[in-house]
């Protein structure tokens, strides 16, 4: 046993390898790979290149050979509801095609004709996103039956790398919870509602929970990397596994903070009651068949989109800076709005619903940032005044976990506005939960109890308090 394991984390703007080795009951991290991740142009959708991806996950592993470590395992997360479908063969039918594309757009409401949207609600205990696979599904079965009829093997993106890795076939719970086709209470296919949609169940494989060993690397992959590792799954949807990392989740909200902000709270059943609908709420599954009961806000996509229009002469830290001397502007958008879901110009669709709601217009790059970092602060605080009426309680802390838990403004402004105690860190939250586990998984960690202890012990948590109130 070398006592290292390596997390695979690709997230929709990025992805890392981080090697973990526990060592004194500290968890000590060694990034030795990251990489850009983005969305292409492919066969006139947006998608993933997973073919790039792939090759960046094997560029990441020989870098472990080269620093002379052999890690006992490896686990591989990634965002959620995107997939591929292989055939008998097991080669690709379809591309990875990205949940931003508009391919979804109307399918939503189709479906609500043949399910009704309170009783999908009821059964899944799924948000209402047009993206979530489900509508992806029912848009491929409209485009190309054919496609969905050849179709042996539904696997979402870390499992498609876990196939090349292994070339075994498996679906996973977390991710598979925010398809929108799992039932919130068996936390199996639901196989009634792939019937009354058309959509063939016999491609769904068995869901396996976090902490599964799926097996080891093939034949090949163990000659071209010079030595064999176990294949974990970790929480495979990426939030699944930062949540894992919260350092105080009782009493706490959490934001998991990235490309999407996801703020909700963990718990141990399901809530599917009227007042999570009406507010949007979601029960993904995570580790231990815990419940992440959260809200997917537009988050830091917005920011990224903005240093894109900018051409990147920012960094996100400049961008920051250039907010933070702009203290006497303020505009809020609805971040939740879809027209900042993909717009062709993030800068100039704020504008325009600046200029639309008679706000003042942001017209420097500062500005445009206030105006985002503002705008998420106002969105968390309503996110979170309503889980405190579903759950009828005050939650006096909150944990932002993730790299967007580096912009200390953006902390600030959140401990001002919920006048709450907000807690950041730490940044590398969705590896970390990855790497715990797969030792959980080997038995070097025992309980998530255990786990979040060593988390806390290992990564330094950063403290802010509303600067308006004495005391
Ligand atoms: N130094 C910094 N100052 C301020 N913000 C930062 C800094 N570094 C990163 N960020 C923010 O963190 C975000 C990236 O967070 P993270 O790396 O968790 O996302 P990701 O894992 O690539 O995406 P996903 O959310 O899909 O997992 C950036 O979009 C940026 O806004
Ligand atoms: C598309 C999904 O809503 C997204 O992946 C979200 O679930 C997430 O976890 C982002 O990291
Ligand atoms: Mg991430």
């Amino acid at each position: 046993m070398s006592n290292y394991s390596l997390a695979v984390d690709i997230g929709a703007s990025s992805g890392r390898l981080i090697l973990g080795h526990l060592a004194n009951g500290k968890l000590n991290l060694d990034e030795i790979h990251r990489f850009e991740n983005k969305i292409v142009k492919k066969n006139e959708h947006f998608c993933w290149d997973i073919e790039a991806l792939f090759q960046e996950i094997k560029t990441g592993i020989k870098k472990c050979n080269e620093l002379g470590i052999k890690p006992d395992s490896i686990g591989i997360d990634t965002w959620a509801v995107d997939y591929v479908l292989l055939d008998e063969h097991d080669n690709l039918l379809t591309d990875a095609v990205a949940y931003r594309d508009p391919r979804t757009d109307g399918m939503m409401e189709e479906v609500f004709k043949i399910i009704p949207k309170e009783k999908l609600y009821f059964e899944t205990g799924i948000q209402f996103q047009k993206f979530n696979t489900i509508y992806q599904l029912y848009a491929l079965k409209q485009t190309s039956p054919e496609v969905l009829q050849k179709a042996k093997s539904f696997l979402m993106i870390p499992e498609y790398f876990n196939f090349l890795l292994t070339g075994k076939k498996a679906n996973e719970y977390t991710n598979a919870t925010s398809t929108q086709l799992v039932n919130a209470f068996t936390k199996k296919w639901d196989h009634e509602l792939l019937d009354k949609l058309g959509i063939n169940k016999e491609m769904f494989h068995e869901i396996l929970p976090p902490k599964t060993v799926l097996g080891t690397l093939s034949k090949e992959l163990v000659e071209e990397f010079g030595f064999d590792m176990k294949v974990v799954l970790p929480a495979t949807h990426d939030t699944g596994s930062a949540v894992i990392s919260v350092p105080e989740v009782e009493d706490s909200i959490y934001i998991s903070s990235g490309t999407w902000s996801l703020i909700g709270v963990e718990n141990r059943f399901p809530i599917c009651v009227p007042q999570a609908l009406k507010y949007n709420f979601t029960n993904e599954g995570g580790i231990d068949y815990r419940y992440r009961f959260l809200k997917n806000i537009m988050g830091l996509w917005m920011i990224q989109e903005v240093k894109r229009n900018y051409h990147d002469q920012y960094s996100f830290a400049e961008l920051v800076k250039l907010a933070e001397n702009e203290q006497q502007f303020q505009s809020i958008v609805n971040v939740d709005d879809d027209r900042f879901l993909k717009p062709d110009n993030m800068v100039d669709e704020i504008q325009k619903y600046c200029q639309e709601t008679k706000q003042p217009i942001p017209q420097t790059p500062g500005q445009i940032a206030k105006c985002v970092y503002d705008s998420l602060a106002e969105s968390y605080k309503r996110a979170i005044n309503e889980i405190e009426e579903i759950f009828e309680k005050n939650f006096p802390r909150i944990n932002v976990i993730g790299g967007g838990c580096q912009n200390e403004m953006l902390n600030q402004m959140i401990a001002n506005v919920t006048n709450k105690e907000v807690c950041a860190g730490p940044i590398e939250a969705t590896a970390i939960g990855n790497i715990v586990a797969q030792y959980m998984a080997l038995g070097e960690i025992h309980t998530i109890q255990e786990a979040r202890t060593t988390i806390k012990d290992s990564f330094e948590v950063k403290i802010y308090k509303n600067q308006y109130v004495r005391g």
